[in-house]
């Protein structure tokens, strides 16, 4: 088998918080396959951010080890782009700019920074903005921003937390079937965090759900529907049997007592 994209062997995190030193994740291991789509669905406080941050080499962790193409990850790298819930587009800057700017610290000339910016502008629709300042746009067109910027500095690695969380309904229907569009397009590997169920086997390949006290995985759910995916297929048997079973996995979890210290 070839190596995994990502793979996280035994990863714990424990936070000391008050006198008891809190567990977040208590021995974690997954594998993400090159150009695989996981989402991770969870409880409250299960660890998903945390995982990701580790990940994103925002956090490091206290046990076990995260690797990325093989190499442990020691910090951020331009090979993993992450977009959080707060699109964090800075707002003096126009789109166009907002997403050039990670193409400019990484020292990309500034002819084929135009061009990228143009393509993945044009790619989540927003080139009829390209030239307007955040505010002026909706929450759904700054996420699209951010995630154009995120694909522009072409990370081979997405790590997406809760990207449509603030987003109503309709955005983020449209939002996710554009995401599986560029995701076809521009093939990466992506994590992405949610906690609408629905969401997470729309988008899947594999669904990860995570269970808290400790933070662990619980189960793996294989999403074998085939892409692209449309409105069709959300309101298909299979889907409904998919999402029913995620949704049993998260909502019905047994919890484990941590040993008293
Ligand atoms: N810096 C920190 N110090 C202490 N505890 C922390 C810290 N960061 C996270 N935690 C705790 O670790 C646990 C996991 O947090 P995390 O944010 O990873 O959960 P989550 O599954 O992403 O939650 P949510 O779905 O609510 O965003 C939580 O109980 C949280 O309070």
């Amino acid at each position: 088998m070839s190596t995994p994209k990502i793979s996280v062997r035994d990863v714990e995190k424990v936070f000391p918080v008050g006198k008891e030193p809190f567990v977040a994740l208590g021995g974690v291991s997954l594998d993400i396959a090159d150009n695989e789509f996981v989402t991770v669905v969870g409880p409250s406080g299960c660890g998903k951010s945390t995982l990701l941050n580790i990940l994103a080499g925002l956090e490091q962790p206290t046990g076990g080890t995260a690797l990325v193409d093989g190499r442990p990850v020691t910090g951020p790298g331009p090979e993993r782009g992450v977009i959080f819930q707060q699109y964090a587009l800075f707002p003096w800057l126009t789109v166009r700019e907002n997403v050039e700017f990670g193409m400019r610290t990484a020292k990309v000339p500034k002819s084929e920074r135009r061009e990228r910016a143009e393509h993945f502008i044009r790619l989540v629709g927003l080139e009829q903005f390209a030239d307007a300042l955040p505010k002026t746009l909706s929450g759904g067109m700054k996420q699209r921003c951010a995630i154009a910027r995120a694909y522009a500095v072409n990370p081979s690695i997405l790590l997406m937390d809760e990207p449509f969380g603030a987003l109503d309904a309709l955005t983020r229907v449209r939002l996710q079937e554009q995401l599986l569009e560029t995701w076809s397009k521009e093939r990466r590997t992506v994590m992405f965090i949610t906690h609408d169920v629905d969401e997470a086997v729309f988008l899947a390949n594999r669904v990860v759900v995570m269970a808290a006290r400790p933070g662990r995985i619980a189960e793996v759910i294989e999403v074998d529907l085939p892409y692209p995916r449309d409105e069709d297929m959300r309101l298909s048997p299979e889907f409904g049997a998919l999402r029913n079973r995620v949704w049993h996995a998260v909502y019905h979890q047994r919890q484990i007592k941590e040993p008293a210290q």
